[in-house]
Formats: C-alpha cells, sequence, structure tokens
C-alpha cells in the first residue's frame, strides 16, 4: 500500500459515539481507533481503516445526522443534533465480490464548526488536485437495448451518483440506430467534455467507437478508407454503463457487468487503453472492432438472432442452439501476419490484469510518436515473406482483440488476450464432427484449454485477411445473395450435385453483422481509452480496501 506521506490534517474526530484519529495526506485519508494494551497502543486492523484519496467520490457537511443508532433516549439525541451541525460525511468506493463496486459513507463528527470546515476544505482540495477526474460529460442512452431498462439504469443508479461526485452531463436519449454515432461524427461540441458514456450494450459502444474515431481520423485529416493509415487516437475516453445484452467489453474491462461500478469508474477517473481493429474491403472502410470478430459460427448465431431480438438476450441462446445443429462449414483463406517483437502468446498463463506489463511494454514498442514501429529490427516492416496463409474449411474463425470475457465465458474466447497489446487472436477452428466442436464450446465455460484441440488453432497477429473460397474470383460478393443460396444450404451441402454450394457466412464484428465476407483487418495499438482500470487482481483488492495494515 502507498505510503501516508507527509500529513495535511491530523485529528480526533468521533464516526458514531466512538473516538477515532483521522490523518488525511495527498494520498489517503485513514481513521484508527485506538486500543490500551498493558504494554503498548496498537491498533487492531478491524479499528483501523483507510481510502484512498482517488477512491473518494464526495464530501459533505451534514445538516443532519445519519447514524441510525441514536436510541431513542431523549438527551442522547438532543447532542447527537447538536453533534451533527459540525459533521461530515464522506462518501467512497468499497470492493464487493467479483470486482464490483459499491459507494461506502463514513460520517466523522467534529468538535467544532470551523475544524469541520477546515477537514471539508482539505479533503475538497485533495480531489481538486486529481485531473484525471471527468467534470462534464456527454451521455448516450439506447433506451431499446438488452432488456429496455437503459432510461431507468441511468436515472436510477447512475445520475444520482454522477450529481453526488459533481459531475455534469449533457443526456441523449437515441431516437434511432446510428443516432449517436452521426451525432458524434458531425454534429457534437467534443471541446466541451472530457468523456463520453454510452449507456446500452456492445452495439451502443459500438456506435460511439465509430463516432469519436470517424471524427478524431476527420479533425487530423486521415483518411479512414486507407488500411495502411496510422489512425489518430482518441483524446475523448469512453465510459461503458452496461444495458445491453452481452456487454462484453464492460465485463472483460472492468470484470463485472453492473451500473453502479461502472458508474464509479468513471467518477474516479480511470483510464484503460484499448487495442482498435479496422476492417477494410479493398480499400473502403468497413468497421472498427474491440472484441470479436467472428465468422461462420458466431457470424451465423448474430445474423440468426437479429430477427429475434424481441425475445431479448436470451436470442443468443436459441440461436446458438440452432446454429450449433445446422453446423455450417465454410471454406476459404485466411493470411496473417504474426505479431513480431511482442511479449505473450495466446497460450499463456498470465492473464491480462489492471497495470498489465505485457501491455505496457507491447504498447510502448507500438506507440512511439512519430513512428509506426519502434526502431528495433524485430519490429520490422511488412514484408510479404512474412505473411502465413492457410486454407482449408472451418467452422468459425474468430479474431479477440481482448479476453472477450462474459457472464456466457467468464474467461473469455481467448483467455491470455491482452486489452492493449496491439495484437489480435486468431481462432481457427476447422471442420469437425458437431460433438468435437461441442467439446471445444464448452470448454469456454470451464478450466479446459479451448485451444488444446487437433482442430483448433490460434495465432497472435496484428494483421489478417480473409478471401472465402468463391470470393476468389469475384471479391465484391454481396450478402444478400449468398443468403439466398444459404437457405438451402443445410439440406444440400453434402450432395454437390445440386449445385446449391456454396455457402458464405457473415462477420460478426462486435455484434453488428458485417456487409462483407472478405476482409482485411489490421490491429490500432491503444486508439482509444476507456474509463475502466482493467480487472484488478485479488491481491491488488486485498491491499486497497480498508481495514488497513499497520
Ligand atoms: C454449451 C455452452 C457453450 C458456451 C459457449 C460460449 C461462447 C460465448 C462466446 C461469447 C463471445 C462474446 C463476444 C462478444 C460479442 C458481442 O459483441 C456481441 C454483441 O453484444 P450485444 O448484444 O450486447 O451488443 N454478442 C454476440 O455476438 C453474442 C454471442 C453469443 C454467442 C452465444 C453462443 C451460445 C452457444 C450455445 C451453443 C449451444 C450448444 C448446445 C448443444 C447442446
Ligand atoms: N433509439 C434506438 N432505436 C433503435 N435502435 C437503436 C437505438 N439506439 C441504438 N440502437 C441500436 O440498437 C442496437 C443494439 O444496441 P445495444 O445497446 O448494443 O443492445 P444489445 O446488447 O441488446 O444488442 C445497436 O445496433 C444500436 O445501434
Ligand atoms: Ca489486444
Amino acid at each position: 500500500m502507498e505510503r501516508p506521506g507527509r500529513l495535511l490534517q491530523l485529528s480526533e474526530l468521533r464516526v458514531r459515539n466512538t473516538a477515532y484519529e483521522v490523518s488525511l495526506s495527498r494520498s489517503l485519508l485513514t481513521w484508527k481507533k485506538r486500543v490500551s494494551s498493558s504494554v503498548y497502543h496498537t491498533f487492531k486492523p478491524s479499528l483501523c481503516h483507510s481510502v484512498a484519496v482517488s477512491e473518494i467520490i464526495s464530501v459533505r457537511e451534514e445538516e443532519e445526522n445519519s447514524s441510525k443508532d441514536d436510541g431513542s433516549w431523549r438527551k442522547i439525541r438532543e447532542r447527537q443534533e447538536r453533534d451533527c451541525r459540525r459533521a461530515f460525511t464522506v462518501s467512497y468506493v468499497e470492493r464487493g465480490r467479483n470486482h464490483r463496486w459499491r459507494c461506502a459513507e463514513v460520517s466523522f463528527i467534529c468538535p467544532d464548526a470551523s475544524l469541520c470546515q477546515r477537514w471539508v476544505h482539505s479533503i475538497l482540495e485533495q480531489l481538486a488536485a486529481l485531473s484525471c477526474r471527468p467534470k462534464h460529460l456527454l451521455v448516450y442512452i439506447n433506451p431499446h437495448g438488452g432488456k429496455k431498462q437503459g432510461n431507468r439504469i441511468y436515472e436510477q443508479k447512475v445520475a444520482p451518483l454522477f450529481a453526488q461526485a459533481g459531475v455534469t452531463t449533457q443526456v441523449i436519449v437515441t431516437e434511432y440506430a446510428n443516432h449517436a454515432r452521426d451525432h458524434l461524427r458531425t454534429d457534437a461540441e467534443l471541446k466541451q467534455f472530457d468523456g463520453v458514456v454510452c449507456v446500452g450494450g456492445d452495439g451502443m459502444f459500438s456506435e460511439i467507437l465509430h463516432g469519436l474515431i470517424w471524427r478524431m481520423q476527420l479533425d487530423s485529416a486521415v483518411n479512414p478508407n486507407s488500411p495502411e493509415e496510422a489512425l489518430q487516437p482518441c483524446s475523448l475516453r469512453i465510459g461503458i454503463i452496461p444495458a445491453g445484452s452481452t456487454d462484453c467489453i464492460c465485463f472483460a474491462t472492468v470484470g463485472t457487468n453492473d451500473p453502479v461500478t461502472s458508474a464509479l469508474h468513471i467518477i474516479v477517473g480511470d483510464s484503460q487503453p484499448m487495442d482498435v481493429c479496422s476492417v477494410h474491403h479493398n480499400d473502403s472502410f468497413l468497421k472498427y472492432s474491440v472484441s470479436l470478430l467472428g465468422y461462420g459460427f458466431f457470424g451465423d448465431v448474430l445474423s440468426d438472432s437479429e430477427r429475434k431480438r424481441w425475445m431479448g438476450p436470451a436470442r443468443y441462446d436459441l440461436s446458438g442452439l440452432k446454429m450449433f445443429l445446422t453446423h455450417h462449414y465454410y471454406e476459404g483463406t485466411v493470411s496473417y501476419l504474426p505479431a513480431k517483437g511482442i511479449m505473450g502468446t495466446p497460450r499463456d498463463s498470465g492473464r491480462c490484469r489492471s497495470g498489465c506489463v505485457v501491455c505496457e511494454y507491447n504498447g510502448e514498442a507500438f506507440t512511439q510518436k512519430g513512428e509506426k514501429y519502434k526502431l528495433d529490427e524485430s519490429f520490422d516492416t511488412e514484408s510479404d515473406d512474412e505473411w502465413r496463409t492457410v486454407r482449408g474449411k472451418f467452422l468459425a474463425i474468430n479474431a479477440a482483440s481482448m479476453s472477450c470475457a462474459c457472464p456466457r465465458t467468464p474467461k473469455g474466447l481467448s483467455p491470455a488476450a491482452h486489452l492493449a497489446d496491439g495484437t489480435t487472436d486468431l481462432i481457427l477452428v476447422r471442420k469437425c464432427s458437431r460433438f468435437d466442436f461441442l467439446r471445444h464450446l464448452i470448454r469456454h465455460t470451464s478450466k479446459d484449454d479451448q485451444f488444446d484441440l487437433a482442430f483448433v488453432e490460434v495465432h497472435r497477429v496484428s494483421r489478417f485477411r480473409f478471401v472465402p473460397r468463391q470470393c476468389q474470383s469475384d471479391s465484391d460478393l454481396n450478402l444478400p445473395e449468398a443468403h439466398k443460396r444459404q437457405i438451402f444450404g443445410p439440406l444440400c451441402r453434402d450432395h454437390p450435385a445440386c449445385g446449391c454450394s456454396p455457402h458464405y457466412s457473415s462477420w460478426n464484428c462486435d455484434g453488428e453483422v458485417l456487409n462483407h465476407t472478405a476482409i482485411d483487418v489490421r490491429v490500432h495499438c491503444q486508439l482509444i481509452k476507456l474509463f475502466a482500470r482493467g480487472i484488478e487482481e485479488m491481491t491488488v483488492l486485498e491491499e486497497v480496501t480498508s481495514p488497513c495494515a499497520i
């Protein structure tokens, strides 16, 4: 734990009816109850609490005593009422189970009003010095995401916390799909904001991502249609209040899908850089992706589930079962550029966690200002002989730029993938039996390694391309036509004579269906930042939460 440093305040104050020694340094607020022993004074850990200043939400002088154990004895009540006028309450982050954060409160009763004001002033001064905290946010709410609770979640759980922390907002409830994206691209006056918040699922996040990146490139005269251009990083951080169906981006960056936890990460001004993949078809831009780009199984599950939106999040399970039974495979060529000079592999046992050294090491190498790559031979530019090619029949081709952990698979599609290492994990699942594919799927939910199967391979790459087999002669295939043919696929795939092959899938790009199958994907290291800090290790949790160890 951080050393307290020079004390800014040190007083004996009361919490309820117990005296505590309360101290404030630049980094810590600590309150300790003195316990006399026969030999020396000690502090029992349970009687010593400590909160990082960076995790204080707010401080306020209290008009009324909020303590509830005042009994009914008139004299005690009268005395407490006098005391109330000299109390101040600190709200701070408290860690719960499964990476959840809550807002806890403690009220300190001061012997006189001026001491109370000095305390409040000192704490406010420390909070004001935290330059990473957002003051004014632009909030977009998708009222139709997930279980259609976006409005309620924001109004009941998030807005009161923002108000308490003194964060002001401009709130826009979207009226149609791509409303938020288009508003960010052209209309929003971004200079006045310290961040953008989306209330919704991965699809809503994708809108914010596209709006912000596009705007940034236009403002910096970068051509987003060129797959070769290095993109301009976004200066505004993005916050996600989960109110969608999968909420994988929130889960994989915070460790839980909980609106209050996300709101608190926004308030304390956390910052988590993230890789973004650009997806192009020839020289035209298609989409950006931060989590899953999936062709075959996950593409089909998504396309099928779009027709079942009315079912809410359960649509994915039903479409998942249907697509599992349908058992489509797809032919094509995957070419990829293995990531070079980086730390880490997709089979590592280590995980990307808060303060990840792999992301730091690789990120520094990739993001040297004004250079494409570090001037290191291992970061040589992409030459043709470094590309590798795999041809075959695939049940699924997945690129996971982060673990893609979510409640359906708490360890993720690629458990060792990193949020900000400049790479994506390319997972190729070749044609196999239904039984084997089920084994692979089930392993996403257990400790067993989903890559340790003969028909699965995984590569950590910085770029890849896919061309479906028939596209090699007709590279601009459009999907409606492909889907027409696919209708007959399940009946006829094993009878080439009927002429209904080939089969095309579509790409699932962070939950959006792409309208091209032949794509060129490039990872842009740490292009955006989220109001998050990555998933905290348990050891970090134990160190930071009160009670403090002395
Ligand atoms: C048999 C158990 C199999 C469990 C397999 C779990 C794999 C789940 C991988 C999830 C990856 C999630 C990546 C994130 C994608 C999201 O961007 C995206 C959009 O999210 P949004 O709606 O919030 O905007 N979500 C999705 O594309 C949803 C993918 C969900 C796929 C669920 C698949 C369920 C498979 C069920 C197979 C059942 C076989 C049963 C056989 C008896
Ligand atoms: N007001 C709106 N009406 C209809 N669709 C919207 C609206 N706002 C956003 N969308 C779209 O809804 C889709 C799903 O949103 P999302 O918040 O990700 O929910 P879910 O996780 O349930 O898919 C996204 O593609 C988004 O562009
Ligand atoms: Ca990555």
